[in-house]
């Protein structure tokens, strides 16, 4: 596991931040259980070929592909594609600068994957803060954990022009870009995503001070008006992002404070 995953990840650099993605795609919609790898049926459509899982990308996929394929042959029918995802995924954030962490195994594989099921377990990039927390808080999950969580996932990878194209294209009728994002870094994103509608496959990094390393810089950019989308720059608070009408550092209670403070000071 460790050397298909190791292998994978120095000839695709891409595959640490493929997995991530879409192991929490497949945990949201009826828990961990591999259904997101599932494909389509004459009579049924999957989550896979939901909208929101259009863009999950093809080295996640054959990652556990080649993972399921080496353990078949060493212990068939014992390993589930469940568990394979999660370990593939600890390892593959552990070496791109993550922690590690013991990951408990027995998941069983989902004999049900249904494409309708993903829209109302997973936010867009538009997400409204009251709608994140409560697709978080319904799995069982604090708002500490899904701003953790989601720093986490976004301090690698890449994210498509059309995500945040509205922030940065014709924004409002008295503002071309979003207030909340830095000025240097939208003129950079408009660059960048000039031509999107002719190149869809156009992407910025997620984390754009280091985009292939698992570190706290995402919390960081957001203090700056770094955050690339609308729903990670609602974690920002602060003035900067009073436009999105955030935000998690105002909140007077002190514990969601604590998470911006701690990670803008070090
Ligand atoms: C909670 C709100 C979240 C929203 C609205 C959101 C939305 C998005 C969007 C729109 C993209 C860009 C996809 C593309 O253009 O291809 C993306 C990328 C990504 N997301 Fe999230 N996400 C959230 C949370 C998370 C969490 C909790 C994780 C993992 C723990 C995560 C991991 C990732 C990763 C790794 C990528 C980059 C994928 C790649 O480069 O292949 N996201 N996310
Ligand atoms: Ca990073």
């Amino acid at each position: 596991m460790q050397e298909t995953t190791t292998s994978k990840q120095m000839s695709n650099p891409t595959t640490a931040a493929a997995a991530l993605r879409v192991f929490f795609h497949d945990c949201m919609v009826d828990g961990c259980d591999a259904s997101v790898l599932v494909a389509s049926t004459s009579l049924s459509k999957a989550e896979r070929d939901s909208d929101l899982n259009e863009a999950l990308a093809g080295d996640a996929f054959d990652v556990v592909t080649r993972a399921k394929n080496a353990l078949e042959l060493a212990c068939p029918g014992v390993v589930s594609c469940a568990d394979i995802l999660a370990v593939a995924t600890r390892n593959l954030v552990k070496y791109v600068g993550g922690p590690f962490f013991k990951v408990r195994l027995g998941r069983k594989d989902g004999r049900e994957s249904v494409a309708s099921h993903v829209e109302i377990n997973l936010p867009r990039a538009n997400a409204s803060m009251d709608q994140m927390i409560d697709m978080f808080t319904s799995k069982g999950l604090t708002v500490e954990e899904l701003v953790a969580l989601t720093g986490g996932g976004h301090t690698i990878g890449f994210t498509h022009c059309k995500e945040f194209s509205n922030r940065i294209f014709n924004f409002s009728s008295t503002s071309e870009v979003d207030p909340s994002l830095n000025p240097k870094f939208a003129d950079r994103l408009r660059q960048m995503c000039a031509n999107y509608h002719k190149n869809p496959a156009i992407a910025a990094f997620n984390d754009p001070l280091s985009p292939g390393t698992f570190d706290n810089l995402f919390f960081k950019n957001l203090l700056n008006g770094m955050g690339l989308l609308a729903s990670d720059q609602i974690f920002g608070g602060g003035p900067k992002n009073e436009a999105v009408g955030g935000a998690i550092c105002k909140e007077p209670d002190g514990v969601l404070r604590d998470i911006c403070s701690r990670h803008g000071e070090d």
